[in-house]
């Protein structure tokens, strides 16, 4: 792999960005208003489904095309990055793996500071490829089945969306990161796993503009019924769509740089994520049903027992998600004995959980970028 090319593979993703960026362009921002609470959703059990409402004014005919047009937006998208990306690698614009296994990833030689650094590898051979794209189309169904298995129950009336949204944050990284071992060890396998969260986010962008219908009951296209509105309404706390650009959005979008920038390479990642994830989740999911008695005095909005269960989740989440990778040979050993990682991660639990608690930062910037700068302290 000649040093030149490396570069190429940051280009190849900008243009997989750009293309998607430019396929969203022409999509107005249709806003909806849904109707939110448990009760709501069984309210409208008879429709079996919820009642979402266009604050646009729009005539029907122009409402139906832009409609077949959304529907097909998230496809079209997935087909022009998959394919791109697997081009890529087939003409080895993506570097295979490494030849010197204990060389500095040769990603980092296309960051800005870190030029001195260029890894060698091998060809991205066509098994390698394969394996890839194939690792990449099961986590992408994976993701869109597992969103469904919590968005459904939620869409019945089963589930409190509330829950259904704190579900899918705790699980949908945790459950990422343990398909990481089906990708291969090419350098290049993370252009492929940063799909995963990329055709998350432009879900997440379709569900939180509008860009597909809202269901039949408003008389414009029952075809066009979408699994993105069920998304929205599942992980919205107020029912209005645009929440899915907020917590949401933020949450894949720190999913795509960790998978991309820091991947199997680096520990930083996956306990960012795992703090994100497994931390900030349980948090909410523990302490909206332990915590009402034990509130903390100065933040009457969180408790000692949500708070408990950030630092329990997120010091299990990284452990666990850790070990899986090392145990798997996915990921090099850490150069600590258990005990020792053990009570670095409590650290970094801990600090991202005090932090959790300040009231005006949002909490799903402030506690990956302080698990990610503290276990780039303490882990490297
Ligand atoms: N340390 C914490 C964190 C959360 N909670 C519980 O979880 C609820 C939601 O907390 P939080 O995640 O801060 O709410 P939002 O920021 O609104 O939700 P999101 O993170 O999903 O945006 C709180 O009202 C509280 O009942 C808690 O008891 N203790
Ligand atoms: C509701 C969310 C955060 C609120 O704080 C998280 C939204 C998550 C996305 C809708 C789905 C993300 C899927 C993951 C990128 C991939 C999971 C793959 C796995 C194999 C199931």
């Amino acid at each position: 792999m000649s040093p030149l090319r490396q570069p190429r593979s940051i280009f190849v993703l900008v243009l997989v960005v750009a293309a998607n960026a430019f396929s969203l362009h022409p999509y107005p921002n249709r806003h909806r208003t849904a109707i939110k609470s448990p009760s709501h959703y069984n309210q409208h059990s008879s429709l079996g489904r919820l009642l979402m409402m266009n604050g646009g004014s729009g005539d029907t005919k122009s409402k139906s095309t832009s409609v077949n047009t959304s529907k097909l937006l998230l496809p079209i998208t997935a087909a022009v990055s998959i394919s791109l990306v697997t081009l890529a690698a087939f003409t080895q614009h993506l570097p295979g793996p490494p030849i010197d296994a204990t060389a500095p990833p040769p990603f980092l030689s296309t960051l800005p500071f870190g030029v001195i650094f260029a890894g060698s590898c091998e060809p991205y051979s066509t098994s390698l490829v394969l394996r890839d794209l194939g690792a990449t189309l099961f986590s992408i169904v994976a993701a869109a089945g597992f969103v469904k298995s919590i968005t459904y129950p939620a869409k019945l009336g089963k589930l409190d969306p509330r829950d259904a949204r704190k579900l899918i944050h705790t699980f949908s990284a945790p459950l990422f990161i343990l398909v990481w071992p089906l990708f291969s060890n090419a350098y290049g396998a993370r252009v492929f796993a940063s799909i995963v969260p990329l055709l998350n986010a432009i879900r997440l962008f379709v569900a939180g503009t509008g860009a597909e219908s809202r269901n039949s009951s408003d008389g414009v296209d029952s075809s066009t019924t979408g699994s993105e509105v069920e998304l929205s309404n599942a992980i919205s706390r107020s029912g209005d769509a645009k929440e899915a650009l907020q917590g949401p959005f933020v949450y894949v979008m720190v999913l795509l740089f960790s998978t991309f920038f820091f991947w199997i390479d680096n520990p930083v990642g996956v306990v960012s994520i795992a703090t994100m994830a497994v931390g900030d989740g349980l948090a909410d999911l523990i302490g909206r049903r332990f915590g009402a008695s034990n509130k903390w005095q100065f933040n009457k909005s969180k408790s000692i027992a949500g708070s408990s269960a950030l630092v329990v989740g997120s010091l299990l989440g990284s452990y666990g998600l850790l070990s899986w990778l090392v145990w798997t040979g996915t990921m090099d050993p850490l150069p600590y004995n258990s005990f020792d990682l053990l009570g670095r991660l409590l650290i970094i639990a801990t600090v991202s959980a005090a932090v959790e608690l300040a009231p005006v930062i949002d909490d799903n910037y402030s506690v990956p970028i302080t698990a990610g700068v503290l276990s780039t302290l303490l882990l490297n």
